[in-house]
C-alpha cells in the first residue's frame, strides 16, 4: 500500500515525473521505464492536449504505465480523471482549481489514496488541505511551454510565502524546473519538483531524472 503521511510523502515527491503521450517521440512505457531507474519518485498520466488519447485506448495505456509503477514500486497518479482512477484503482488523483473540486475527489477515492491539488494562493492551499489534499502543486513557478493555460510565473517566492504563512503540508514546484533552477525552489521551501520537459524531452530521461534527484535532494 502506497502510505500517504506526510513525512514518507515529502520524500515521495522529490521527483515528480508528469507525463502523456502528446508529450513524447517514443513510447511512454519506455520513457516511464528509464525515468524510474533515474530517479523518478512519483508518475503522474496527465492524458491532454491534441492528439490525446481517449477512451479505451486511453485506459490501456494507462494501465500499462500503472503496471510499471508498481513493479518499480513507485505511486501512480491520474491527472483530472477520477472515474479512470477509481476504475483503475490508482494510488491517486491531482486536480486543479477547475477540475472535480478537492472534497468531490477525496469522497470517490476513499482516505487511503494520495489526493493532489494545485493551489496558487494561500487560501487555496489551507482550502485544498481542509478537502483532504495531501500536497499541493504551486506554479508556474517558471515559464513554461508544457500547459497552454498555466497562469502567470510567480517564482520560488510564492513557496517561501506559503511557508512562511505557516502551511505545512507537502509542496511540489511545477512549471519550467530545470537542473538549473531546482536548487532554488527546495531553498524556497518545496519538497520536491514536478516536471513534464526536463525527462521526457531530455535525450536520457534516465540521466535527467538522476540528476534532478541529487539536485532536489542536495
Ligand atoms: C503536481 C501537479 N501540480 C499541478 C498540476 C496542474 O494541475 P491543473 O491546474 O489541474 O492543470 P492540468 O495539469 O490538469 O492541465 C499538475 N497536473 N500536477
Ligand atoms: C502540468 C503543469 N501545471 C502547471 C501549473 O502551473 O500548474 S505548469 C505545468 C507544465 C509543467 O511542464 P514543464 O515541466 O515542461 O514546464
Ligand atoms: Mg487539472
Amino acid at each position: 500500500m502506497i502510505r500517504r503521511d506526510p513525512v514518507t510523502l515529502k520524500k515521495v515527491l522529490k521527483v515528480y515525473f508528469i507525463c502523456g503521450t502528446p508529450n513524447v517521440s517514443r513510447p511512454l512505457t519506455e520513457i516511464l521505464e528509464e525515468a524510474v531507474q533515474g530517479g523518478a519518485t512519483i508518475f503522474q498520466f496527465r492524458e491532454k492536449g491534441e492528439k490525446a488519447l481517449t477512451g479505451e485506448k486511453k485506459k490501456e495505456q494507462a494501465a500499462k504505465l500503472q503496471a510499471i509503477c508498481h513493479e518499480k514500486g513507485i505511486p501512480f497518479i491520474i491527472n483530472d480523471d477520477v472515474e479512470l482512477a477509481v476504475e483503475l484503482n490508482a494510488d491517486g488523483v491531482h486536480v486543479g482549481q477547475d477540475d472535480t473540486s478537492a472534497r468531490e475527489v477525496r469522497a470517490k477515492i476513499g482516505p487511503d489514496k494520495i489526493l493532489g491539488v494545485s493551489a496558487h494562493s494561500l487560501t487555496e492551499a489551507v482550502q485544498a488541505e481542509k478537502d483532504g489534499a495531501d500536497y499541493i502543486g504551486v506554479g508556474p513557478v517558471f515559464a513554461t511551454s508544457s500547459k497552454d493555460d498555466a497562469e502567470e510565473v510567480c517564482g520560488p517566492e510564492r513557496i517561501s510565502e506559503f511557508r512562511e504563512e505557516g502551511l505545512t503540508l507537502p509542496i511540489v514546484a511545477i512549471g519550467g524546473i530545470t537542473f538549473e533552477n531546482t536548487p532554488a525552489v527546495i531553498r524556497a521551501g518545496a519538497d520536491g519538483i514536478s516536471v513534464i520537459s526536463a525527462i521526457a524531452s531530455s535525450a536520457s530521461p534516465a540521466d535527467a531524472a538522476n540528476k534532478l534527484y541529487r539536485k532536489a535532494s542536495s
